[in-house]
């Protein structure tokens, strides 16, 4: 289902956002949207502090020249004086920064938090995967999982999902929460390189990555692969056995995620369960049979497009999910969440038409 943006919001308070990692691709890009949001647009919305870590003290035209609006705006230190006092704040840091900064904020201050630090239920899983104490677990902010836009309504502390998972996840939940495959799957998903983030390193050069596609994290290590677990496991009384092998491909934004399961069902059963499943979801687009996405139909849109067949011969279902990783996958997903936190439409903001070519 396709819902226009720029629906106008009913709360009328002010809102003031502050924006930590505003030089980093997440925070650019929740400050793309927020610069297109109607309540930005009306007036409603303001955006406060803007924070960095290194580069405190440029301006944030240094980084995103193409936020012009705000290209004058000096980036502060991320502290929590710069911080206080906002009404939303999004964090688009590294993981491990966020229980630190969360701790010492109002109740009341919508904390929205990109990285991973309150996506895992499990203590054990977030200490097997990511080598450090476990900080807790937040609203998780995937609205279209079963159970999840309840718990993201009015929500003062969120936990938007990691690119990989979101895909995936969305891919795969309608068919494992309907019973129609086996709960064993498997993830083969293609990622651009801004979902390593922009901080340097030598494997993502231009000259590394051009031309050429390459698996990493393989063979159950990647931590996406626990919190894709998480999502389906709650959707069935087993715990879904999860293969993922991502792969990072020469472009700068966008998942591709091919996901296969086990299945006795044939394309139009399967078809059925997952158009009842997204029938009312702004985001997510089922296309019809024998069309398949791809992730240039959705770059810069907060769309998730879903092309989904049974391969008869091996009795595999396999659903294709594409996904713009700093939209939907990261920024989107954030700003959507802040939407159903203050009570804006959901989809405020929010475009389902993607940039092409
Ligand atoms: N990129 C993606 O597709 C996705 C990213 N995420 C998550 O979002 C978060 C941000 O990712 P992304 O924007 O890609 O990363 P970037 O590396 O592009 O940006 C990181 C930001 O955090 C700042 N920062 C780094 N270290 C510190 C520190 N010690 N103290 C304060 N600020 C610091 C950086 O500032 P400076 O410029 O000064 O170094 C920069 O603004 C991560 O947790 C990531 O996992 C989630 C889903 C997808
Ligand atoms: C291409 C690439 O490197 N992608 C990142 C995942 C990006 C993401 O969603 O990350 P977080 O869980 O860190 O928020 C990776 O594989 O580590």
């Amino acid at each position: 289902m396709v819902i226009s943006a720029g629906s106008s919001g009913t709360a009328s308070a002010p809102i003031r956002v502050a924006i930590a990692g505003a030089s980093g691709y997440a925070g650019g890009e929740i400050l793309r949207l927020l610069l297109g949001h109607p309540a930005y647009l009306d007036g409603r919305l303001t955006i406060g502090a803007l924070t960095a870590g290194g580069n405190a003290g440029s301006t944030l035209g240094e980084h995103h020249p193409h936020l012009l609006p705000l290209a004058d705006r000096v980036l502060e230190p991320t502290d929590i004086d710069r911080l206080d006092g906002h009404d939303v704040v999004f964090l688009g840091l590294p993981h491990g920064n966020s229980a630190a900064i969360a701790t010492q904020l109002s109740q009341d201050t919508v904390i929205i938090d990109c990285g991973a630090d309150f996506r895992l239920s499990s203590a054990a899983e977030w200490e097997r995967y990511y080598n450090s104490e476990h900080a807790g677990t937040w609203p998780y902010g995937l609205p279209e999982l079963p159970g999840h836009r309840e718990k993201l309504t009015g929500a003062t502390r969120i936990a938007v999902p990691g690119c990989y998972p979101t895909a995936a996840s969305l891919a795969l939940a309608p068919a494992v929460a309907a019973g129609i495959v086996e709960p064993r799957v498997n993830v083969v998903a293609v990622s651009g390189t801004s979902g390593a983030g922009r901080a340097p390193k030598a494997d993502l050069l231009g000259s590394e990555v051009m031309g050429s596609a390459r698996a990493y994290g393989v063979g159950g290590v990647h931590r996406h692969t626990p919190e894709i677990t998480q999502n389906l496991s709650a959707l069935t009384d087993a715990t879904v056995a999860v293969s993922f092998t991502p792969v990072l491909a020469p472009m700068p934004r966008g998942i591709l995620a091919t996901c296969t399961a086990a299945t006795t069902v044939d394309e139009q059963r399967a078809r059925e369960v997952y158009e009842k499943a997204y029938a009312d979801e702004p985001f997510v687009h089922v296309l019809p049979h024998n069309k398949f996405p791809q992730t240039g139909a959705v770059i810069g849109s907060n769309a998730a497009q879903i092309g989904l067949t049974v391969d008869e011969a091996a009795g595999l279902l396999v659903v294709i999910c594409a996904i713009d990783n700093l939209t939907k996958g990261t920024a989107g997903g954030a700003v959507q969440s802040m939407n159903l936190a203050l009570g804006l439409p959901e989809t405020a903001g929010l475009s389902t038409v993607g940039v092409a070519p």
